[in-house]
């Protein structure tokens, strides 16, 4: 085991889905995945396996924030030797055209978080998502009918940010905002390892629109097929 997940090495799969939310990694098992078992409940960050159309898969809760996404990826490549990781999270939107139930699909992450001039001393790196998983993320979304966006994500340190620019960032061009994207996209490319994140919109920055929790199931469940059909391809 690592120091955050209680699994033998053999009990990960190389491909694994990463809600922020450890009942969302349940709900995913339980709904989506065969013969899931549970590997960890580590601080109760429930990981499990279980196969989906044939393929092995494990979900992992990551928690919320760079810190904790990078303590569970980082020992998932490093000690777990996982390949590819996709995000399957939720996020507040900025743009007017995109909705709350929209999926969104980050191309790139810019941040506000000192994680990567920490890494790099002082200079930016892009932070970019794998692009055959985008590719077959984007054709599995399009074949499924849904309303998909590619772009760049913002990976905010504060969900409470008293000081945040959002008409400045949708000027940019960033279509949301949440709280892992860049971690996970910088650490791949460390191990040189595949990553992709896939976001449900959950609530509109400008608008204040949000979405009930029967919509946000719904529309948790296109995304989570999105991830799996991707990866099954
Ligand atoms: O729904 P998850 O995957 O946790 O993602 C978003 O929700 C959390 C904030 O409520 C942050 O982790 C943010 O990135
Ligand atoms: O990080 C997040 C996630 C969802 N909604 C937000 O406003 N921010």
């Amino acid at each position: 085991m690592s120091i955050h997940i209680g699994a033998k090495e053999n009990q990960i799969a190389e491909t694994v889905l990463l809600p922020g939310d450890p009942l969302r990694a349940k709900y995913i098992a339980e709904t989506f995945l065969e013969g899931a078992e549970k590997y960890n409940d580590v601080r109760n960050m429930f990981g499990y396996t279980g196969t989906y159309k044939g393929k092995r898969i494990s979900v992992q809760g990551t928690g919320m924030g760079v810190p904790s996404i990078s303590i569970y990826i980082t020992e998932l490549m490093k000690d777990y030797h996982v390949q590819n990781l996709i995000r399957v999270g939720t996020c507040g939107a900025i743009q007017k055209d995109v909705k709350v139930r929209d999926v969104i699909i980050a191309m790139s992450a810019s941040t506000d978080s000192q994680m990567n001039r920490i890494t790099f001393g002082g200079v930016d790196y892009a932070a970019t998502a794998n692009f055959e998983l985008l590719k077959k993320a984007y054709d599995t979304g399009v074949e499924k009918g849904l309303h998909l966006r590619v772009g760049n994500v913002l990976t905010e340190d504060l969900f409470y940010n008293d000081n945040s620019d959002f008409e400045k960032w949708a000027a940019y061009q960033i279509l949301a905002l949440e709280m892992e994207t860049a971690a996970l996209y910088t650490l791949a490319a460390k191990f040189n390892r595949k990553a992709l994140s896939i976001l449900t919109v959950s609530d509109h920055i400008i608008t204040g629109e949000v979405t009930t929790a029967e919509e946000r199931q719904t529309t948790f469940n296109d995304m989570i097929e999105v991830a799996l059909d991707a990866v099954v391809k």
